[in-house]
């Protein structure tokens, strides 16, 4: 069992979470898309490692800084444009994103690229379809002549009555998407966003799927006879999930206390869930809201937002 303690962020109301992710989600854009800068800046002062929580990130970046540090960010976005490349998990995680991140005038949805932790294999028009929901409810909504579009990437729908054949050719998404197998042994993502359902199911690894659980090659494995929910899936796996920079679960709900309740405080019960809390730790936040954690015996942290920052790039 691991010593380090996920960060728990618990807010007294829904519409708190919504604010305190959204606000996250974008610092973690903003780490991501001024990581190259960072790194110069670090290696010509002899700095501290590249990603991660950052107070490098407000100096560097900051509105007064942004004209003496605009030279490298140049000569660097030459190089190799920076993309923020985050996964998202279906279900209530949808409707948190929606009600806090599109009012939001700092997400620089031009650089993101959008991957999906899991997908039920049911039509893209189903209220069931995962990336359905998050082009209805976020993607269909961005302001897209103001901040662009972001690149998603979702399965490929002819393939939702081959379980197998989708969740390879999802894989071959995230290859083409992070670069090539034979360079990276696992696709990093700058931030895993995960739901937890009451059973303690994550993406679509559910508890007691022991094949999936254990997969430590494939990056997208199939699932059949899901016992919730649309039977067929495909799911990003465990090493996938855990080699994120940041793996952030979002909670709400006193139907959820339960399960938080195992993961806190019964870890060997090995959900799939607080493998993840175990195996990125040290990486791993919460936001849940104060019912799901009704009786949960956690040391519970208060959520500091970040000081706004403004970035800028060559082509705009
Ligand atoms: O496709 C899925 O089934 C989801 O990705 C799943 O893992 C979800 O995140 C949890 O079931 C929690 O969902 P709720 O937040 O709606 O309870």
């Amino acid at each position: 069992m691991t010593t380090t303690v996920p960060k728990i962020f618990a807010f007294h109301e829904f519409s708190g979470v919504a604010e305190a992710v959204a606000d996250y989600v974008v610092h973690a854009q903003n780490v991501a898309l001024t990581e190259k800068v960072k790194e110069r800046k670090q290696s010509t002062s002899n700095g501290a490692n590249g990603h991660g929580e950052s107070k490098e990130l407000g100096r560097v970046n900051s509105t007064k800084s942004v004209s003496s540090s605009r030279d490298s960010t140049k000569k660097i976005n030459r190089r190799k444009e920076r993309r923020f490349k985050i996964a998202l998990s279906g279900g209530s995680l949808i409707q948190v994103l929606h009600e806090g991140l599109l009012k939001r005038t700092d997400v620089h949805w031009n650089k993101w690229d959008i991957y999906f932790a899991d997908e039920r294999l049911v039509p893209f028009e189903s209220s069931e379809s995962n990336y359905g929901q998050a082009k209805r409810k976020i993607l269909d909504q961005i302001d897209t002549e103001k901040y662009g579009s972001p690149n998603v990437y979702h399965i490929d729908e002819n393939l939702i009555d081959d379980p197998q054949e989708c969740a390879d050719s999802y894989e071959k998404v995230l290859i083409k998407g992070f670069a090539g197998r034979d360079s990276v042994k696992l696709p990093m993502f700058d931030l895993f966003l995960l739901g937890c359902a009451p059973d303690g199911h994550i993406a679509s690894l559910f508890p007691n799927f022991q094949e999936n659980l254990r997969e430590k090659l494939a990056w997208v494995v199939p699932v059949v006879n899901a016992p919730s929910g649309p039977s067929t899936r495909i799911s990003l796996t465990i090493p996938v999930i855990c080699h994120s920079h940041r793996v952030t679960f979002v909670v709400e709900g006193a139907t959820k206390a339960p399960v938080i309740k195992t993961i806190m405080e019964r870890p060997e019960k090995g959900l799939p869930s607080s493998i993840v809390n175990e195996g990125a730790a040290g990486r791993v936040s919460w936001f849940v809201d104060d019912d799901a954690l009704t009786d949960v015996f956690v040391t519970k942290k208060k959520y500091k937002f970040h000081d706004p920052v403004e970035l800028h790039f060559d082509n705009e």
